[in-house]
């Protein structure tokens, strides 16, 4: 499915022609390098005498700009790489680079900002705060990561209309629909303009007109925009637009795939 077909009429020109905030090419950012990097990467859980293994030696090249499609059964270890990839969790051994960051050995504070500017993430359950509407929603990641509020505002606008959401900027997550809390989810994660967007099972909550839309959505953003993508997901939606797909078996990667 194409986005455009899906885009409120009128937005394309302006996408397209390069809207203020969508000017840097995050490909060229990084353009000797793999922007993802990881070597002999392991994640042990504590749990009982030898822990669970979520990831046994995972390593990994992805290109800056790249479309990576992350597949694998329930519990082959997808979220456990994102979560890695996002900073959100440390690996139990080996070597991890994201955009130049080393994630083994970066203090909280670096690791912050890197979660902070580096990279946006999408959930399938949304993760959207109840008690803020959407455009609070949006705003949120800009305010914490110490950005001028009127500025940011006026993105988070302009993201929310890109997304055709400007008839909700006052809702609360409960007065919409799966499809409106993702794309409040996408703006989320685009605000501060990173340069990878990683999607764990981003349709997983959707039917599947919006899971359509979601996926060619997170596909142009890779293709016009330039961000590297990565989506773990079961379905098979994504397949079309990789450039790189990656199977996960059993905390191991197997079957990588470059078109
Ligand atoms: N916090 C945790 N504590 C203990 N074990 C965990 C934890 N998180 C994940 N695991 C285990 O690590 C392995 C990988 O889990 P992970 O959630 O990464 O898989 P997944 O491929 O994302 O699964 P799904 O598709 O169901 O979301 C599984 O065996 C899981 O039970």
């Amino acid at each position: 499915m194409d986005v455009r077909a899906w885009l409120p009429p009128g937005l394309l020109f302006r996408y397209v022609c390069g809207m203020e905030m969508f000017h840097v090419n995050h490909s060229t950012l990084f353009p000797a390098d793999s922007i993802i990097s990881a070597n002999s990467l392991t994640r042990v859980y504590p749990m009982g005498e030898s822990g669970v293994a979520g990831l046994r030696g995972v390593d990994l090249r992805v290109p800056a700009g790249a479309m990576v499609v992350l597949k694998g059964v329930s519990g082959s270890g997808k979220s456990t790489l994102l979560a890695l990839l996002a900073g959100l969790d440390r690996p139990t051994s080996g070597s991890l680079r994201v955009a130049g960051v080393d994630l083994v050995n970066a203090g909280e504070a670096e690791l912050t900002d890197f979660r902070r500017r580096i990279v946006g993430m999408v959930f399938q359950s949304f993760n959207l705060m109840p008690t803020m509407n959407v455009l609070e929603n949006v705003l949120l990641p800009a305010l914490l990561a110490g950005r001028d509020e009127r500025a940011s505002r006026g993105r988070a606008m302009e993201l929310l209309d890109w997304l055709g959401m400007a008839p909700r900027v006052g809702h609360s997550p409960a007065q919409l629909s799966g499809g409106e809390m993702q794309r409040t989810a996408i703006a989320r994660a685009l605000i501060n303009d990173p340069a990878i967007i990683l999607a764990d099972e981003p349709t997983g909550n959707l039917d599947s007109e919006s899971s359509h839309a979601v996926v060619a959505l997170l596909a142009e953003l890779n293709r016009i925009m330039g961000r590297t993508v990565i989506v773990a997901t079961h379905a098979n939606l994504a397949d079309p637009y990789a450039t790189l797909r990656l199977l996960l078996t059993d905390g191991r990667l197997t079957q990588p795939v470059a078109d």
